[in-house]
Order: C-alpha cells, then sequence, then structure tokens
C-alpha cells in the first residue's frame, strides 16, 4: 500500500502500478431525510458526509486493518469496497475496473457472522459455492466444502445448524464460507467484536494461520490495536468523523508467521502500540467533546 496524506490526495506518480485496490479520492454522503415530517415543517434534514476523499492504494497479498474511532466511517468504507453501498464521489478500483457492485472476487466476513440459521454448517457453505458457480460439479462442491471446514478446523461439525454453535464455531463457518468462493480479496468487519477475549485470541491465531498459508489480501475492521498489531502489514488510522479522512498508514515490520507471545518483545511494538493509543484517545476525546459541546 502506498501513500497516506492528511488532505487525502494521491498524485500520478504515488499511484502505484500493482495496486490491486485503488481507493482514489473516495467520499460519501448520505442524504438527508425527505419524509413526511419534514414535508410538513418545510425543513429536510441536512446531508451528512460520513468520509471525504479518502485514497490509498493496496497491494496484492497484505492484510490491511482500518482503525478509528466509533462511527468514523469504517464500515461504510468496507461495504463500499464490498460494492454493497454506492460510492458519492470518487473511485474505488479491483485490478484496474472501477467497482459498481458486489462480485465473487471479494468474500465478506460480517461481526454478527450472518449464516442462514436453518441450513447446516455445510450447507451455508454449499449455498455460497453455488450462488457463485451454479454449474460447479457435485464432486468438486464437495471437495471445496470439506477442505474449508478442515481448514478453519470444523470437521465433525458439518451438519450442526448455527444455533448448535458457539459464537466462535459461527465465526469459522463465516470465515470457511467466504474463503470457499475463493476470492481475490478478503473483507472483514469486526470479525471478532462479539467474541469473548478467549475466543477471540483462538481465531486471531487462526487467521494467522490461514493467511500465512493463502496470503490472500485482506481488508478487515478492528478496534483492537492488539490485533491489528498481531496480524496487519499495514494499519490505516482514520480520523473521526463527520468527513473523516486518512490520518496515516502505519507499515507493521514484525516479521512472520507471527506470534502473540513473542510479537511484543520485538522494539518496534511499544513505539508503535503507543502511536495507536495516542490517535485513538485524540480522536474520541474529540468526538465526545464535540457531543458534549452539542447537548449545550
Ligand atoms: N445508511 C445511513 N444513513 C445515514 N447515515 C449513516 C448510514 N450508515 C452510516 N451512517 C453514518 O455514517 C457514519 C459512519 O458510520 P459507520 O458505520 O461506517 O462507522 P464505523 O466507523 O464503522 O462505526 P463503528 O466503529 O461504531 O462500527 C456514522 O455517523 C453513521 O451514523
Amino acid at each position: 500500500m502506498s501513500l497516506a496524506t492528511m488532505d487525502g490526495a494521491i498524485s500520478e506518480e504515488q499511484r502505484s502500478p500493482s495496486a490491486q485496490v485503488s481507493i482514489r479520492n473516495v467520499t460519501k454522503v448520505f442524504p438527508g431525510k425527505k419524509g413526511f415530517f419534514n414535508k410538513l415543517t418545510g425543513k429536510a434534514s441536512s446531508n451528512f458526509t460520513a468520509i471525504e476523499e479518502i485514497s490509498m492504494e493496496i497491494e496484492p497479498n497484505t492484510f490491511v486493518t482500518i482503525i478509528g474511532p466509533s462511527g468514523c466511517g469504517k464500515s461504510t468504507l468496507l461495504n463500499m469496497i464490498a460494492g454493497l453501498m454506492p460510492i458519492t464521489g470518487g473511485d474505488i478500483l479491483l485490478n484496474g475496473e472501477p467497482i459498481t457492485g458486489p462480485g465473487p472476487d471479494r468474500g465478506m466476513v460480517f461481526q454478527n457472522y450472518a449464516l442462514m440459521p436453518w441450513m447446516t454448517v455445510a450447507e451455508n457453505i454449499r449455498f455460497a459455492v453455488e450462488t457463485v458457480d451454479p454449474k460447479i460439479s457435485a464432486k468438486r462442491r464437495d471437495r471445496i466444502i470439506k477442505e474449508h471446514i478442515q481448514l478453519v478446523g470444523l470437521t465433525g461439525a458439518e451438519k450442526k445448524h448455527p444455533h448448535e454453535l458457539s459464537g466462535g464455531m459461527r465465526q469459522r463457518v463465516g470465515i470457511a464460507r467466504a474463503l470457499a468462493i475463493n476470492p481475490q480479496i478478503l473483507l472483514m468487519d469486526e470479525p471478532f467484536g462479539a467474541l469473548d477475549a478467549l475466543t477471540r485470541g483462538f481465531l486471531q491465531d487462526e487467521i494467522e494461520r490461514i493467511w500465512e498459508q493463502q496470503r490472500k489480501t485482506v481488508i478487515m475492521i478492528t478496534h483492537s490495536i492488539e490485533e491489528a498489531l498481531l496480524l496487519s502489514d499495514r494499519i490505516v488510522m482514520m480520523t473521526r468523523g463527520p468527513a473523516a479522512r486518512v490520518d496515516e498508514i502505519l507499515e507493521i515490520p514484525f516479521p512472520r508467521p507471527r506470534n502473540r507471545e513473542t510479537i511484543e518483545q520485538y522494539p518496534a511494538y511499544s513505539g508503535l502500540k503507543a502511536e495507536m493509543e495516542r490517535h485513538l484517545f485524540r480522536e474520541t476525546r474529540a468526538v465526545e467533546e464535540a457531543r458534549i459541546g452539542g447537548k449545550k
């Protein structure tokens, strides 16, 4: 990934010719409501600029995390990369082509798992595989399902339904389903946010192990500084909203495979952690101050 400027703009020479994802001056404005009440009062609620002129280039096989204060627009940005939400201004390119909607080149993992409750583990994965490739042979499909259930450590749970699984196991299904369509990019929106600390740690280790095997490009949102430092090659720190921007992009130099027990011993670890803490405290404090000021 290259570039990170306070004003978000990138010049031609900063643009990476090898970028897999190019986010160029992207802005998202949510339109104000024009409901019945607004018609009666003659007042329309004003438009809301969530993010403004965000730019970054992401090279293949990099693990990128996005971190920033609550409500700054992380999910908005990820949803636009996923093609689930229209872009107001700018472009998001995947391999040089503008993203205009969702596609099998991007697999998504959601915080709330988003599994089909009436389907078993194997059926949830099968559904995704068949949606992407309706003509796939049964033999190949079943092999993909089996391999991905194995990959996330769920062998034996193939016939269980989501309600029979713990949160950690459900998210393993979510990860298997996203990877089973063999996407170029894995998009993860706070994938471990709903899990207890221990399960979260186990799944972080699993993601690190799977990433070592597959080296897919990952773009992940997290609120955890330690999680970002354990998993990322680059950490994108966003400013507070409205009109959130990229403040800085940190390069994470630790060698791989990484291990949570040893990573803290690298000399750069404490400095990077302190920098991220300072950023998040500063941005979150400003959000709180604006909120209190707004209530007066
Ligand atoms: N559909 C929508 N209509 C209007 N405003 C929206 C919509 N979706 C998001 N927003 C606003 O855009 C801003 C960014 O929201 P978003 O969910 O992307 O932030 P986030 O950084 O992912 O938050 P969190 O860390 O709390 O999950 C917020 O102020 C939110 O209220």
